[in-house]
């Protein structure tokens, strides 16, 4: 495959991911962003501030993996948090960032993170065999300065390597994954679970009420 297949097939795959996405409210109002590495060693990512449930071909754009613009479009504003996940693990195909109603709520519950175990769907990610396991998703603070928000995360990753995904608290989340469609799968599963665990929380807030 040729390098402009390569980077046609990959942008389809975004678009089709955004569609699924937002039919499912995950990135309302231009939100969200989605990339994905090409056989080149550059990375498709969506351009900024673009619908992410109608993206067509030209508003997928190519930047290299310091995040700097190949084509002269702008890239995500979000760039520098995919361009690290694909620095850091050689097997990331794909990244997607949504700002869904369960990774959010989760923040605001779950501030200090959230312990997901004893769910048969944690074997929709990477390496998990069993739901006797404990995965970890942590929040991180909100914060518009990227290198900042960035060093964090990759600061946190350091330590947690096998960490699927993680919320920014009032934002959303990420996840990455080999192809764009294991990273969707991904998304998913967190998302289904961000939700269980919010719904888990409140009923136990309630049986405690007076
Ligand atoms: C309207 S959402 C605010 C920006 C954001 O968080 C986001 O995910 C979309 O930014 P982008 O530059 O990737 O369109
Ligand atoms: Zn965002």
């Amino acid at each position: 495959m040729n390098h402009s297949d390569d980077f046609a097939q990959r942008s389809a795959e975004l678009i089709g991911a955004g569609r699924y996405m937002h039919d499912r409210g995950w990135v309302p109002a231009t939100s969200g962003n989605f990339s994905a590495r090409l056989r080149s060693g550059e990375i498709a990512i969506t351009v900024s501030g673009r619908h992410k449930g109608r993206l067509e071909p030209n508003d997928i754009m190519r930047v290299d993996l310091a995040g700097t613009s190949l084509d002269g479009s702008r890239p995500s504003a979000e760039t520098l948090l995919h361009t690290s996940l694909y620095q850091r693990f050689g097997e990331t195909g794909s990244v997607l960032h949504a700002h869904s109603p369960g990774s959010i709520l989760a923040s605001r519950v779950f501030p200090g993170g959230l312990e997901l175990s004893d769910h048969e769907l944690l074997k929709a990610l990477p390496g998990i065999t069993t739901h006797e396991t404990r995965v970890r998703i942590p929040v991180f603070a909100n914060d518009q300065d990227m290198n900042r928000l960035t060093a964090r995360v990759s600061d946190y990753l350091d330590r947690q390597p096998d960490c699927p995904g993680y919320v920014i608290a009032g934002h959303g989340f990420y996840t990455w994954g080999a192809t764009v469609d294991d990273a969707l799968r991904h998304a998913e599963a967190l998302e289904f679970l961000f939700d269980i665990e919010v719904r888990l929380h409140s009923r136990t807030q309630g049986d405690l009420q007076p």
